[in-house]
């Protein structure tokens, strides 16, 4: 399968489908534990690079996946009001230290006049997909907010990110428990302050 992903307006993540290489990945490893120093003949390190190259296969699958695909299916159900799922887990990598960044997603989105909407396991399917890719915490949420509404047209979209990076938490700067929060609204969410300022206070307001 071919498919380029047309998330990006400005067209910066036009490219075709990547595959992911096993013995490369595993001679890479081993380059990097020889180059730290380490032995990776020793007995404990001998799967590590096999193991560390099907990981990373895992937690980088959503460059091997359509997004289109995800929001394939959808339903006619006449609801041209706000619905939103919060709280999604969300595991990504920084693509600038390839350390994780984890937190939450809230996405919502208002279904347009004809009625589309996705079945809700499409929104955190969606999330995941481009959490599970080198990213940078701002283009996963645009990247979100974009495939939904290339997908559904909707009237409007919204997607909220709170992170921590680990790269900020176990190294450089060393500050455990800050919290990035990134946004992206689309159509009537950018619009109209009020359908905005109701998604957000429902967001805020999740938790008694
Ligand atoms: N905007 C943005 N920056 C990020 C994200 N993830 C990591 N960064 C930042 O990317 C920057 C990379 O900065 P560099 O100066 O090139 O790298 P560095 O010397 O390792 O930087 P320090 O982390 O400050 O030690 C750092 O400021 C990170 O905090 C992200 O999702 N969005
Ligand atoms: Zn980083």
């Amino acid at each position: 399968m071919t498919w380029t992903d047309k998330t990006s307006s400005s067209g910066t993540d036009l490219r075709p489908v990547p595959v992911f290489d096993q013995d490369r990945a595993e001679r890479a490893v081993r380059e990097l534990l020889l180059a730290c120093g380490e032995d990776p003949d020793r007995d404990g390190l001998l799967d590590t690079p096999a193991r560390v190259a099907r990981a990373y296969r895992e937690m980088f699958a959503g460059l091997y996946t359509d997004p289109d695909e995800v929001l394939a299916k959808t339903f006619d159900e006449s609801h041209e009001e706000l619905v939103l799922v919060t709280d999604i887990p969300v595991y990504s990598f920084c693509e600038h230290h390839l350390l994780p960044f984890h937190g939450v997603a809230h996405v919502g989105y208002i279904p347009n006049a004809d009625g589309k909407v996705t079945g809700l396991s499409k929104l955190a399917r969606l999330v995941d997909l481009y959490a599970k890719r080198p990213q940078v915490q701002e283009r996963l949420t645009s990247q979100v907010a974009d495939a939904l509404e290339r997908k559904l047209v909707p009237r409007g979209v919204i997607v909220v990110l709170e992170a921590e990076h680990l790269c900020m938490s176990m190294r450089g700067i060393r500050k455990p428990g800050s919290r990035t929060v990134t946004s992206a609204v689309r159509g009537s969410m950018r619009s109209s302050a009020t359908s905005r300022a109701e998604a957000l206070e429902l967001i805020k307001g999740r938790r008694p």
